[in-house]
Formats: C-alpha cells, sequence, structure tokens
C-alpha cells in the first residue's frame, strides 16, 4: 500500500487565489489596504523564518505587512507599550507576537494586551472563549489549516475517531475544539462532529489510543515519534510537526515508513505549515473587514 501524499501547497495556492480576490474587491470597496503587524523578539532563527514566509505571503495576495524587531532584552512594559501602539494605529489590521518570547517575559500578558479585533492567532481569552462555544470570532490558523487539508482532500472528520497528540494552545487544544463542535464554520458539519481523543506526555499506553484513530494528528514535536505501529491501516495521519534535525525539516511522523501503512500523510516541510500562513492570511482580511464596519 503506498499513502495519498496530502500535498498543503496546492490547497494553499488554491486558496490564497481566493483571498487575493477578495483583498483586491475589499481595497477597491474601502481604499484600505489589510496590514499584519508581525512582532519578532530577538533571534531565534525558526521564528526569522516563519515571519519572513508570513510576510511574503501578504505580499502575494495584495495585503500588507509591518515587521517590528525588538532585542531579546526587551523589557516586558516595552513590549506591552508596543502592542498598545500597534491596537490604536488605524492601519494595522492584525497583530501577531511571534512565539515562543524569550522566558524573562510574560507572554500571557503580551498576548491579552493585543485587542481581541486585532488578535488574528486567535489567543486573546474572549476569542478563545468563542472558539469554545462555537462562535467564533477568528479561528486559529494551524487548527484552521488542518480542517482545510482535510476538506481539500475531501476526508471527512465527522463520525470518526480522531485522536490527537498534543495539548498546547496554539495547537492541539483548539484543534479539539473546533472537531468536537457540531459544525465547522469554514468548512461545515462534516468537518466536525469528530470524537476526539487528547494525548499527552501523561498518556499511559499511547499506542492503544492511537491504533484505534481513523485520523491521527500529530502536535508535539519530537522528530519522528509516530511510528508505524502506531497506526491503524489506512488511517489518514496529519503531521503538525516542524523540527530542525541535523538532516534537516523533519515532522513529528516517521514519514517513510507511514507511506507503507497510512492511507493518507502530510509531508513537512509543504504541509500543514503552508496552511497555518494562509489561514493568518484569512484572519487578517477578515480583521481588516471587521475593523471596517
Ligand atoms: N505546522 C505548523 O504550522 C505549526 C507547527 N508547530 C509544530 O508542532 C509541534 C508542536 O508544537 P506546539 O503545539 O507548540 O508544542 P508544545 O511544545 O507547546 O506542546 C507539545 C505537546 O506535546 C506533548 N508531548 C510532548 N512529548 C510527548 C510525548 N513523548 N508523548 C506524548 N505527548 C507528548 C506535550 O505534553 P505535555 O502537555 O504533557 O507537556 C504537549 O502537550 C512542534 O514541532 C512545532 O514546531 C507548531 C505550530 C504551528
Ligand atoms: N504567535 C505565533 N503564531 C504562530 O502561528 C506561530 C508562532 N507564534 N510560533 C511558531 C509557530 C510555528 N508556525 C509556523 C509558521 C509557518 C510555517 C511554515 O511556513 N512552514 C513551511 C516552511 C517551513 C520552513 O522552511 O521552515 C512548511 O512547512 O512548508 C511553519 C510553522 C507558526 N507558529
Amino acid at each position: 500500500m503506498s499513502a495519498k501524499i496530502l500535498d498543503g501547497k496546492t490547497v494553499a495556492n488554491a486558496l490564497q487565489e481566493d483571498i487575493a480576490q477578495r483583498v483586491e474587491l475589499f481595497v477597491s470597496n474601502t481604499g484600505i489596504t489589510p496590514c499584519l503587524a508581525a512582532v519578532l523578539v530577538g533571534e531565534d532563527p525558526a521564528s526569522q523564518v516563519y515571519v519572513r514566509n508570513k510576510e511574503r505571503a501578504c505580499g502575494k495576495v495584495g495585503m500588507a505587512s509591518e515587521l517590528f524587531r525588538m532585542p531579546e532584552d526587551v523589557s516586558q512594559a516595552e513590549l506591552l507599550n508596543l502592542v498598545q501602539g500597534l491596537n490604536k494605529n488605524d492601519k494595522v489590521s492584525g497583530i501577531l507576537v511571534q512565539l515562543p518570547l524569550p522566558k524573562h517575559l510574560d507572554a500571557s500578558e503580551v498576548l491579552d494586551a493585543i485587542d481581541p479585533q486585532k488578535d488574528v492567532d486567535c489567543f486573546h481569552p474572549s476569542n478563545v472563549g468563542l472558539l469554545s462555544q462555537g462562535r467564533p470570532n477568528f479561528l486559529p490558523c494551524t487548527p484552521h489549516g488542518v480542517l482545510q487539508i482535510l476538506k481539500h482532500f475531501n476526508l471527512p472528520t465527522a463520525g470518526k475517531n480522531v485522536c490527537i497528540l498534543g495539548r498546547s494552545d496554539i495547537v492541539g487544544k483548539p484543534l479539539a475544539l473546533m472537531l468536537m463542535q457540531r459544525t465547522s464554520e469554514t468548512c461545515g458539519p462534516d468537518f466536525a462532529n469528530a470524537t476526539v481523543t487528547v494525548c499527552h506526555s501523561r498518556t499511559p499506553n499511547l499506542k492503544a489510543m492511537t491504533t484505534q484513530a481513523d485520523i491521527l494528528i500529530a502536535a508535539i514535536g519530537v522528530p519522528k515519534f509516530v511510528t508505524a505501529d502506531m497506526v491503524k491501516p489506512g488511517a489518514v495521519v496529519v503531521d503538525v510537526g516542524i523540527n530542525r534535525t541535523d538532516e534537516g525539516l523533519c515532522g513529528d511522523v516517521d514519514y517513510d515508513a507511514l507511506l507503507e501503512v497510512a492511507g493518507a500523510v502530510t509531508p513537512v516541510p509543504g504541509g500543514v505549515g503552508r496552511l497555518t500562513v494562509t489561514m493568518l492570511l484569512e484572519n487578517t482580511l477578515k480583521a481588516a473587514i471587521l475593523q471596517a464596519k
């Protein structure tokens, strides 16, 4: 058996074409160009790559982006001051503070300071609360990207056993919330209504959980953690992990081995990461529309 490869580039390009058209329409109707403000603290190489990808993608769909770089030793007060300035700045539609932040900073306090209507990451407690109640303002980028890949390849989640590895606030937890809802705002009821199992570092006998899954989603940050014996034959495997190793970029799943057991699998790079960036563009346009009202 050879798994179908769920190419994120194709999905991202199709969605970005659609976003570009809506951006053009919005600009011609309002005279406003949606703008993403990205805040980057320090010199972390991975963060720099991601932020660069985000800026490039903004340009591709006709949106503006502005990068705000802060030194590694920036104070909490200075960073809060920057965020408050961006909240007030009418030219800025969306604000993204790239994570992780250096340890001396209180990330929650910084993220909570972002105007919920500019919170394109969907990290603000009011936006997370709305998401959990099934009436989202913004959809979180990476979880939304996972749904969009599944939708593009017609792999519905309704009635399926979905196992998520990882319970972070950026991927695992919001993804679990979205998949257990009755419907998805953008993808409909076929891409919700899952029976969701969330696993983490304190889950005993992980393999017993993963082998039950029709759809297995890995978001733990451990290179090639998911091996062929952990996957039910024919299952859909979504690899969210992005790990930098000596042999280059790799995901949380043992991709080559899984090609022989899985029904479908996302590559890294060229998988979910592409969609994360695309859904950020979607949210930035949405933010601009909210603010134009
Ligand atoms: N493609 C994309 O767009 C994105 C990719 N990523 C990537 O996804 C991965 C996860 O990121 P993120 O969610 O931020 O990670 P975090 O480090 O915040 O969380 C990792 C989660 O995985 C769990 N975990 C870690 N090791 C194990 C293990 N051996 N067995 C079971 N569970 C384990 C942790 O459990 P516990 O809670 O018990 O500690 C935790 O819940 C990373 O590789 C990251 O780079 C992240 C965001 C976007
Ligand atoms: N506030 C905040 N919001 C985030 O959404 C956020 C964050 N902080 N911190 C880090 C994670 C990670 N993340 C990615 C972004 C782009 C790619 C991406 O472009 N991936 C490409 C290229 C990867 C590469 O070349 O390194 C791919 O997978 O093909 C991946 C992962 C967003 N995150």
